[in-house]
């Protein structure tokens, strides 16, 4: 979509009312009164009012062979730029393909006092089945929709002079993204699971680990767009320091959540449980912090990019029905299952990488970033509506974006200078 960035807020909501196929009135859920105060205060607690930030949507998205147009809150400057510059990136050779594991959530039921712990796993699993079944009557509606309880595992965990016995309750929570469904069910079993092990059950929480629901997106781009063999050959390298080294990693994958984090927050989805699983995800097999992408050539030469990871994220449940603006993302997006919106966010965290990567391994990050976040130092340095604008050219034209040279081009302003 060239030259959406250059039109008015009111004309980019015609478009994207047109491309969407939604309904104009559903955009009113990002105007300032969307979400007031009172809709608020039964989300959260002890509450004063609303906090806003920017939703915007990233372009030029296929996934799939389908084009979608994708929201994205947040507060940093450049991060819709770059996945829409990714998605650009992609497009021309097919865009992402994208699949995904079922919405597979565990839960853990921790044992402790047990006196013979190894024997204890197997007196649980032998009860799997009565266990399984107990689960499962907390939740009539899952099963209703496809979903429910789909097995039992029992680890044993060492720690210290600790040994405990840890069950896992295993649940397809189909489009939710299923914290609460599953800590009922753990909790609802913990008394059974006690009386067969013989111990004392401590922790009933699922874990954030979420290493059986994963999405993965793929995507090619054309060596010559990206700026010729050398950038190719260099975007390898950046990924393989960060494969090989977890201080590049962290901030290599930080890219790589500016796009996910930001998805994630405007569908209403939990920000934080997202994170806790890529983090995790991202201590590989050989137990170091490493790269949750992958960047290689192809044997055209071309850049073939991957991202795997957890993606806990549902369509029911949470905050994601009963926020408005979270509602109106979603339509957006055009998505019909968590799934579909878990690729679809997967796809959003390679694009973000892909432009992050192509401009680390040419040019540097800071023109691109530092043109779109002028403005916001020109706000911090205490320009008015009328001086925003006029301040951040100068910053970009003169190449320099210290605070102090901010305050210095507001007042030559103000002094006609
Ligand atoms: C910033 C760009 C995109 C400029 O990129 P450019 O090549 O100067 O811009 P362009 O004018 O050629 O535009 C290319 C496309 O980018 C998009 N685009 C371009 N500008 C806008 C805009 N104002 N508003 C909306 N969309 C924009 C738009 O899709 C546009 O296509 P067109 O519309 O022309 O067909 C590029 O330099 C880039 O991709 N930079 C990466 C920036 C980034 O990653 N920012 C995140 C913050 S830095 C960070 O937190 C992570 C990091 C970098 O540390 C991760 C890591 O280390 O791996
Ligand atoms: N560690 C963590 O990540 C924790 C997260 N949370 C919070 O839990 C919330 C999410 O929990 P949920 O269980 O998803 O929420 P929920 O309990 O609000 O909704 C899930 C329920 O919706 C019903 N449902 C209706 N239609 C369904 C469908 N098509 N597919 C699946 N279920 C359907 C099912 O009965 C299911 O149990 C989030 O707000 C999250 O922040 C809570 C505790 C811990």
């Amino acid at each position: 979509m060239p030259g959406f960035r250059n039109l008015s807020i009111s004309e980019r909501r015609k478009i994207v009312v047109e491309t969407a196929g939604i309904d104009v009135a559903e955009l009113a859920a990002f105007d300032a009164d969307g979400f007031d105060a009172e809709a608020a205060s039964h989300l959260s607690e002890n509450v004063l009012g609303t906090f806003a930030l920017p939703i915007g949507v990233a372009t030029n998205f296929t996934v799939n062979g389908e084009d979608v147009l994708v929201p994205m809150v947040t507060e940093e400057a450049s991060v819709i730029a770059a996945a829409s510059n990714g998605a650009r990136l992609a497009r021309a050779l097919g865009g992402f393909h994208t699949s995904s594991t079922s919405s597979i959530m565990q839960a853990q039921i921790q044992l402790v006092d047990l006196v013979d712990p190894h024997a204890a796993r197997l007196r649980l699993l032998e009860a799997r089945t009565e266990l399984m079944k107990l689960a499962a009557a907390q939740d009539p509606k899952l099963a209703e929709v496809g979903g429910g309880v789909r097995d039992l595992v029992v680890r044993t965990v060492n720690f210290e002079d600790e040994t405990y016995v840890v069950a896992h309750l295993v649940v397809d929570v189909r489009d939710a993204m299923g914290a609460n469904a599953v800590n009922t069910m753990a909790e609802a079993v913990a008394d059974r699971v006690a009386e067969v092990a013989g111990g004392r059950v401590v922790l009933r929480i699922l874990t954030n680990k979420a290493d059986m629901r994963l999405a993965r997106a793929r995507a090619v781009l054309d060596a010559e767009a990206l700026g010729g063999p050398l950038v190719v050959d260099d975007m390898v390298h950046a990924y393989k320091l960060a494969a090989g080294d977890p201080y590049r990693a962290a901030t290599h994958n930080k890219g790589i959540m500016n796009g996910i984090s930001a998805v994630v927050l405007a569908t209403g989805n939990d920000t934080r449980a997202v994170e806790a699983g890529a983090h995790s995800h991202a201590v590989g097999a050989e137990n170091h912090y490493t790269s949750l992408s992958t960047f290689e050539k192809d044997a055209d030469g071309n850049l073939a990019a991957t991202l795997e990871l957890p993606m806990p994220v549902g369509l029911v449940g949470g905050a994601t029905k009963t926020h408005p603006g979270a509602r109106a993302a979603v339509a957006l997006t055009g998505v019909s299952s968590a799934a579909e919106l878990a690729e679809l966010i997967t796809a959003v965290g390679l694009a973000q990488n892909i432009a992050a990567l192509r401009v680390l391994a040419s040019e540097g990050v800071q023109r691109g970033h530092m043109s779109l976040h002028a403005k916001n130092i020109a706000i911090a340095a205490g320009a008015g509506p009328d001086e925003i604008a006029p301040v951040a050219a100068q910053l970009i034209a003169k190449k320099s974006f210290g605070h102090d040279h901010a305050e210095v081009v507001l007042s030559e302003l103000r002094s006609g200078r």
